[in-house]
């Protein structure tokens, strides 16, 4: 079953939730991950268990980053917020940079959700390309 996290900023909630809402059948055999308010919100909006990790000030951008290390989320959508600065920006950023180091699908905003959730690639059989770290490794080592 495909694991998807989904986040939202506070003025981004609502967006958000009615975005899910319009797509609520899709949702009803992924599984949900989310930090703790929109974790919350989503539980009410889609009547289904969301897994709930701490607010986003709090850690939960990092502990859904640590996630996509672990390789255990498919697809993240996180609607921040580009009007309003957050406290935790630099946790915000480095959540978007893990999605980006281990190409996970990632929808900041409506159209891209849309286009992601409509894509005949987003069926269960669709794979992602792992990257290969086994040369930066090396050179870590
Ligand atoms: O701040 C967030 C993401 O950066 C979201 O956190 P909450 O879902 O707890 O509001």
């Amino acid at each position: 079953m495909k694991t998807i996290a989904l986040v939202a900023h506070d003025g981004k909630k609502a967006e958000l939730l009615e975005w899910v809402r319009a797509h609520a059948d899709f949702f009803q055999d992924k599984q949900l991950v989310a930090t703790g308010t929109t974790g919350r919100l989503l539980n009410e909006a889609l009547n289904k268990d969301v897994m709930c990790l701490a607010s986003g000030p709090l850690g939960g951008d990092q502990q859904i980053g640590a996630l996509i290390a672990e390789q255990k989320i498919d697809w993240l959508v996180f609607f921040w917020d580009p009007l309003s600065s957050q406290p935790h920006d630099p946790d915000v950023k480095a959540l978007i940079r893990l999605a980006v180091v281990w190409n996970i699908p990632v929808a900041c905003n409506k159209a891209t959700a849309d286009f992601i959730v409509t894509s005949s690639l987003t069926g269960q059989n669709y794979q992602r390309t792992v990257p290969d770290f086994s040369q930066h490794n090396n050179r870590l080592a």
